[in-house]
């Protein structure tokens, strides 16, 4: 049976909106002292001011969010959410379903893209399967499944209430264990076939935005298959019509989406720096900043994808990339890219000469 998503909640007796069960913790306000002391210390290191550009940004957020003279952000982990999605059956991606279990196998085995790149970055890499189809779950991946796959989109809505609920309190609860061990810096990934569908569509919802404009290509569809996913993304908005944000991840999201919102809310409320990745990162962390707008302050914008709803999403967010090197991949291999950046802004601040080192007199 077809329903639109407010007779769910009518049905359910939960209102998702109002009670806000994400927050296991308030999401503390950014250290302005700390932030202030930062800015000061940049404009005194010995380069013309403003030189260093968004690595200078970055030092000041990191001592806002750490309430650190010098951010420790030693501590580094990405987080890759899994789940497979009922809409990869509509023939939407380059690739078949299996492949996220078989990535997941992938990257335990230290073998994906973003296995290299967060292992230069000395970053630790989790594996939590939400929801894919693969059965049983690999020791090693850490086991939240919540569902095998969501439901087709195209049909009904991709999960209920309770199943998002779960997902998000995967992602919050993973990202405060995280934040208890002393992780700084969080680079929430994802895999799963399908997955730039259901985050366009997301994107589409959030941001009122063509579907012709922001839809790109994922993992590389022919020409004939993109005018079948943005015409699958029109029919799956135009049934659902969802009013919200959380409406829109109910209707059309992910179970791997879900967590990824959840460790953005989590990575707030733990005082931990989370930086994005492509499209499916940053759509589920402006589901996140929906919910708690103080998230914004915690997140960083590492990567430019070539996911066209990329752009209109950080646009949104009034955030600028600090790598633009045309990628499409996910998993949070732009993010763990941009992460030895974040301990140069922090390396610099620390090690720079000042002027009064050089008995020179401060810039105005
Ligand atoms: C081998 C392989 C590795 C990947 N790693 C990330 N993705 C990326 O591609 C998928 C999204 O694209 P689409 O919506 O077109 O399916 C996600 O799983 C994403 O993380 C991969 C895709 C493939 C094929
Ligand atoms: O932007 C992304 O994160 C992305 C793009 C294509 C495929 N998978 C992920």
């Amino acid at each position: 049976m077809l329903f639109k998503t407010k007779n769910i909640y009518r049905k359910r007796g939960i209102a998702v909106g109002e009670k806000k069960w994400w927050r296991l913790r308030e999401i503390p306000d950014l250290d302005v002292e700390m932030e202030e002391a930062a800015r000061k210390r940049v404009r005194s290191l010995t380069k013309p001011v403003g030189s260093l550009g968004m690595l200078e940004e970055i030092f000041i957020r990191l001592a806002g969010i750490t309430g650190e003279t010098i951010p420790d952000i030693r501590k580094k982990a990405v987080v890759v959410m899994c789940g497979d999605h009922g809409v990869a059956q509509a023939g939407v991606s380059a690739y078949p379903q299996e492949v996220t279990g078989l990535m997941m196998e992938n990257f335990l085995r230290g073998k994906a893209a973003v296995n290299v790149l967060a292992e230069l970055a000395r970053a630790t890499v989790i594996v939590a399967d939400l929801g894919s189809l693969l059965e049983p779950v690999p020791e090693g991946v850490i086991d939240c499944k919540v569902r095998k796959g969501t439901r087709n989109f195209l049909e009904e809505p991709a999960m209920t209430v309770s199943e998002v609920i779960q997902a998000v309190e995967v992602g919050v609860r993973l990202a405060h264990q995280l934040g208890g061990q002393g992780v700084r810096l969080i680079a929430p990934g994802e895999m799963g076939i399908g997955n730039t569908t259901s985050a366009s569509a997301l994107a589409a919802a959030l941001t009122g935005k063509d579907v012709g404009a922001l839809t790109g290509r994922g993992t590389g569809i022919t020409d004939e298959n993109l005018v079948r996913k943005q015409e699958v993304i029109r029919q799956a908005l135009a049934l659902h019509q969802p009013g919200n944000a959380m409406e829109a991840l109910i209707c059309v999201g992910g179970l791997e989406i879900a967590g990824m919102v959840g460790l953005y809310l989590g990575a707030a409320q733990m005082r931990m720096a989370a930086v994005m990745d492509g499209l499916i990162s940053t759509v589920a962390a402006a589901i996140a900043v929906e919910m708690e707008p103080e998230v914004k302050s915690y997140l960083f914008a590492s990567h430019l994808s070539a996911e066209p709803a990329h752009r209109i999403l950080l646009n949104r967010l009034q955030l600028t990339p600090l790598i633009t090197a045309e990628m499409r991949l996910g998993e949070a291999s732009g993010a763990s890219l941009a992460f030895p950046l974040f301990d140069a802004a922090v390396a610099l601040a620390e090690r720079m000469a000042t002027f009064a080192d050089l008995g020179l007199p401060e810039p105005d």
